[in-house]
């Protein structure tokens, strides 16, 4: 897809990128409603190893598409959609670079309520927002223990607790996002994201937005879908509970090591001054 004119010069605009697997049944009402979202001036999808026709149907609304080969989870997604956006930048260099805003393939054209989520990234408010979605829509399926999982583990490792902090869909900075990287596996990728940008000392606000999502079911399906959040997002929190952990153990080893060092060379100039005596 051409990029088109974002209409005014001086704001950096947004690229949007959107992780798909095998989503060919909304993917092409998301682009459709994505492109025509304020100041988008990119659409690009990540078709993440699908097995149906999402790439060409992504393609077909409007959409650039970068494809993996296999399927590599939604963070890695997220990952190839933001370097194809730095690729087109460096293509086409610009003075600021654009916002990221991520949505998920199943939005349809519920997509075209995207806009209050980019505004405060754009005006300067915040450097990261995150979608609330209106709570009927969102409780149709579980009882909720990945969300209530998330939302504990971001609140422990920073003292803030997201409402809804699963949601993918979401907005920031370019510099927020680069000092994020590499993003958490799979669909750790949110909630570690989230504890890492403010780690980083952002700012990071959820904001109401009309947006409507495949629920998950309760079936088996949906029950392995969970389960696999979950163990994604463990991985997420443990890795950054560990982080400051072995940092600590690093510089101990790195003090241990030099003092060390320090005491055989004191041993060695003795021995050597002792040597100098004796002759
Ligand atoms: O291996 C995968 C699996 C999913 N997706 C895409 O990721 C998005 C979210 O996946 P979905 O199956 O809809 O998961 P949900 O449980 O509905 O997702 C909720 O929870 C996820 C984190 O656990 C977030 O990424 C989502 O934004 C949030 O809506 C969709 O666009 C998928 O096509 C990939 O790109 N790769
Ligand atoms: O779709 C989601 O957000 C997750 O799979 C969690 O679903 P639940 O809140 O219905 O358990």
């Amino acid at each position: 897809m051409s990029e088109r004119s974002v209409p005014d010069p001086a704001s950096p605009g947004l690229a949007v990128v959107i992780a798909a697997r095998d989503e060919e049944w909304l993917i092409g009402a998301t682009v459709r409603a994505a492109a025509a979202l304020p100041g988008a001036a990119v659409v690009l999808v990540v078709d993440d190893g699908s097995r149906d026709d999402t790439a060409a149907v992504a393609g077909a609304a409007g959409a650039l598409v970068l494809r993996h080969g296999a399927n590599r989870g939604k963070g890695a997604a997220m990952e190839t959609g933001a370097e194809g956006v730095r690729l087109l930048e460096d293509a086409a260099p610009r003075s600021a670079p654009r916002h990221l805003l991520f949505l998920d393939a199943d939005l349809g054209e519920s997509a075209a309520g995207a806009a209050p989520l980019a505004e405060p990234v754009c005006s300067g408010a915040a450097d990261m927002t995150i979608a609330l979605l209106p709570p009927t829509r969102l409780r149709l399926g579980g009882h909720g223990y990945v969300g209530a999982f998330a939302r504990d583990g971001i609140r422990r490792a920073t003292g803030w607790e997201p409402e809804q902090p699963l949601s993918g869909q979401r907005c920031l900075t370019r510099a927020a996002f680069e000092s994020v990287r590499p993003l958490a596996a799979g669909f750790g990728a949110e909630t570690g994201m989230t504890v890492d940008v403010l780690r980083m000392g952002f700012t990071v606000v959820e904001v109401d937005v009309p947006l409507e999502h495949r629920p998950t079911g309760t079936d088996l399906r949906g029950q392995l879908h969970r389960a696999r959040q979950f163990a994604a997002i463990a991985r997420a929190l443990a890795e950054r509970e560990l982080r400051p952990a072995l940092a600590r153990r690093g510089r101990r080893l790195r003090q241990d090591v030099r003092a060390a060092a320090s005491a055989t060379a004191a041993t060695a100039r003795r021995a050597s001054r002792r040597r100098l005596m004796g002759r």
